[in-house]
């Protein structure tokens, strides 16, 4: 039975990163992935804005909705304060099994919880379940199509609080339209867009931040 791409990943970081360094993980996917095999991580150009919005967030509890190997919950849970929390969700499993053992690889899984299953059905879950007030910060990476459900849908479950930092990513490639519309149109969000590249090449793609205004 071959690898999966992302069993290669995550071997080469096995084999190549410092346990217990988040920059070194990060540092070494990065480097397969612009090296070797192209992997749908967030990457490090729009790494650094996801680190600037975190930082300006500064959450105590922080929601990421697409796991995938784990890099921007790696990235994400590096930046947070002593005692904040990053709950992450993964549908795929084969993904989410790569993503576990990527966070404990990079000793950041005390900050972390890997939801494993469908956003729409662990977001109305969030509160009751995993003990959640409201988010301080979202990081939709998921599925382009789930953009705009999952953002009613947290608002439904009043999951957001005045202030609420959502930032989305691959807004043009491969393109959340939908999503644009929604949050630009929408009285409730104020948003601004972050022109940048898809991870590991020269193709345009942007993040949109969207701050709930209550
Ligand atoms: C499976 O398509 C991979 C792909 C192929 C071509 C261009 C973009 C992408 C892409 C890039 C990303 O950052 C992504 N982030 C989250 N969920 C995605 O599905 C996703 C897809
Ligand atoms: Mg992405």
């Amino acid at each position: 039975m071959n690898q999966s791409k992302e069993q290669r990943i995550l071997n080469f970081v096995l084999q190549n990163a410092v346990r217990g360094d988040p920059c070194s993980v990060m540092d070494t996917i990065d480097k397969y992935c612009s090296q070797k095999e192209w992997a749908m991580n967030v990457g490090n150009e729009k790494g650094l804005i996801l680190d600037k919005t975190v930082e300006e967030a500064n959450p105590s509890v922080a929601l990421e909705l697409g796991t995938y190997c784990g890099y921007s919950a790696v990235r994400i849970s590096r930046l947070l304060k002593a005692g904040a929390r990053l709950l992450t969700v993964e549908f795929n499993p084969e993904f989410a099994a790569i993503a576990k053992q990527m966070i404990e690889f990079a000793g950041v899984q005390d900050k972390v919880k890997l939801l494993e299953g469908p956003s729409e059905e662990i977001i109305p879950q969030l509160k009751k379940k995993y003990e959640v007030d409201t988010l301080d910060f979202v990081f939709l990476d998921h599925w382009k199509d789930r953009y705009t459900p999952d953002t009613i849908l947290l608002q439904e479950c009043n999951l957001l609080r005045k202030g609420s930092i959502l930032l989305a990513d691959n807004i043009i490639f491969p393109g959340a339209p939908d999503f644009l519309n929604y949050v630009r149109k929408s009285p409730h969000f104020k948003c601004t867009n972050y022109p940048s590249h898809l991870e590991y090449m020269q193709v345009e793609d942007a993040m949109e931040k969207a701050v709930f205004l209550g």
